[in-house]
C-alpha cells in the first residue's frame, strides 16, 4: 500500500524561530551545514536484492530536486565484491545533473577512478579506515597498501583537477578490532598493537586522517561505521583529529545502530564541524561490517538542523517524498523518525 504523507506540519518547521531562546546555552553552531547524502551508495550497497538501475536514478533525481548539495551516487568497486553497485556507470550517466549539485563516487583504486571518470564523475572519494582488520576485510589489503592505491588515485585525480574526498571508517569502533582509541583515528596503529594482532605489514607512516588530508583530500569524513559511538567518544575522537586536520575540512558520518547518530552529530556540530553525511530514510550499512544498521536519516538531520536555525537548503517535504519512494521500491519501512511521525496510516 502506498504511503500517504500529509504536508509537513508548518508548526514543526516553525520551531526554527525558537532557536535564539532554545539554543543560547548550547555553544556555537555553524550557520549552515552541508549535507552529504549517501543513500544511493551507502544506503543501497548492502541491499541483498539488486535494486533496478532506473529506481536508483529516480531516487538520485528526487534527492537533487529536494535541494541536497552533494549526493554520493554510486561506487566504482569490484562487482564481485559489491554486486549492488555493478551498474555504477549506467547510474552516473543516467542521472540528471542539477546545477550546483555534486555527485561524488567511491573509487578504491586507479581502475575504479578511470572507470568513474569515463562515466562522467567530477568528484571521487577514497575510503580508508582506522582499523587494520576492517581494511583487510573491506578492500583486501593492509592500511599501508590501501594508501599506496590512494596515492595512485590522488595523482590521477590531481592531473585531471578532480577533487577527492577521504573517508576514515571505524573512527569510533570496529566490527573486528572492537574499540578504536581516539588517537588511532588520527595516529597510526602502534607496533605493540600490530604484534598483538600478528600483522605483518608496516604501519602507515603518518596518521590516518592527517595522511588523507596531507595527500590532498579536501574533506575527511569520519565514519562511525558500526554505530557504536556515544557523544563522549565522538568528542574525544574529534579532539584528537582536530590536532591534525582543520575543522573546516572535517565531516562526520554516523550510523545509528545504537540510536546515537543524531546525538553524536550534535556534538560534532558543537565542535564546529559543518559537513554531515546522512542517508535518506536511514538506509545503509557496509557489507563488511555485519550487524551495523543504517546511517543517520537525512530527514531527522534536516529536522534537527531546521530546529536549530541552521541553513541546509534542503526541502524537507521533497526529501520525505524521496524517502517514501525508495522505501516503497525496497518494500521497507523507513528508519526516519520524522518520516514515521508525519506519515498518515
Ligand atoms: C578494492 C577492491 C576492488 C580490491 O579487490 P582485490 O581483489 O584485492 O583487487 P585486485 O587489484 O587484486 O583485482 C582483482 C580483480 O578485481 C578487479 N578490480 C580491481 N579493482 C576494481 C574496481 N575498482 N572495479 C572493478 N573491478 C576491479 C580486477 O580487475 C581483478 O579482476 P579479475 O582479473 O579477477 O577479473 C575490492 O576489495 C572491492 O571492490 N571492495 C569493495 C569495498 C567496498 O565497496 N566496501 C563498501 C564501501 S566502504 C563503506 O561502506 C564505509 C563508508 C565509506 O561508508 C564509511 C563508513 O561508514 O565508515
Amino acid at each position: 500500500m502506498a504511503t500517504v504523507r500529509r504536508a509537513f506540519p508548518r508548526r514543526l518547521v516553525g520551531l526554527a524561530s525558537l532557536r535564539a531562546a532554545g539554543t543560547s546555552s548550547m555553544g556555537a553552531f555553524p550557520k549552515r551545514v552541508k549535507i552529504v547524502e549517501v543513500g544511493p551508495r551507502d544506503g543501497l550497497q548492502n541491499e541483498k536484492n539488486i535494486v533496478p538501475t532506473p529506481v536508483k536514478i529516480k531516487l538520485i533525481d528526487m534527492l537533487s530536486e529536494a535541494g541536497l548539495p552533494v549526493i554520493e551516487a554510486t561506487s566504482f568497486v569490484s562487482p564481485k565484491w559489491v554486486p549492488q553497485m555493478a551498474d555504477h556507470s549506467e547510474v552516473l550517466k543516467g542521472i540528471q545533473k542539477f546545477p550546483g549539485v555534486n555527485y561524488p563516487v567511491l573509487t578504491p583504486n586507479v581502475k575504479g577512478f578511470e572507470e568513474a571518470v569515463a562515466a562522467g564523475a567530477k568528484e571521487v572519494s577514497i575510503f580508508g579506515a582506522a582499523s587494520e582488520l576492517f581494511t583487510r576485510k573491506n578492500v583486501n589489503c593492509s592500511i599501508e597498501e590501501s594508501f599506496q592505491r590512494f596515492d595512485g588515485v590522488m595523482k590521477a585525480a590531481q592531473a585531471s583537477s578532480i577533487p577527492v574526498r577521504g573517508y576514515v571508517s571505524c573512527a569510533l569502533g570496529c566490527p573486528y578490532e572492537g574499540k578504536v582509541s581516539p588517537a588511532k583515528v588520527a595516529e597510526p596503529i602502534t607496533t605493540s598493537e600490530k604484534q598483538k594482532l600478528k600483522l605483518r605489514e608496516v604501519t602507515p607512516p603518518k596518521q590516518v586522517a592527517k595522511k588523507l588530508y596531507s595527500m590532498g583530500c579536501y574533506e575527511i569524513s569520519l565514519g562511525d561505521t558500526i554505530g557504536v559511538g556515544t557523544p563522549g567518544l565522538m568528542k574525544d575522537m574529534l579532539t584528537a583529529v582536530l590536532r591534525e586536520v582543520p575543522v573546516a575540512a572535517l565531516a562526520v558520518h554516523c550510523h545509528d545502530t545504537y540510536g546515537q547518530a543524531l546525538a553524536n552529530t550534535l556534538v560534532a556540530l558543537q565542535m564546529g564541524v559543518s559537513v554531515v553525511d546522512s542517508s535518506v530514510a536511514g538506509l545503509g550499512g557496509c557489507p563488511y561490517a555485519q550487524g551495523a544498521s543504517g546511517n543517520l536519516a537525512t530527514e531527522d538531520l534536516v529536522y534537527m538542523l531546521t530546529g536549530l536555525g541552521i541553513h541546509t537548503g534542503v526541502n524537507l517535504q521533497k526529501l520525505l517524498e524521496a524517502g517514501d519512494f525508495i522505501c516503497q521500491a525496497l518494500s521497507r519501512k523507513t528508519s526516519s523518525k520524522v518520516a514515521q511521525a508525519t506519515c498518515k496510516l
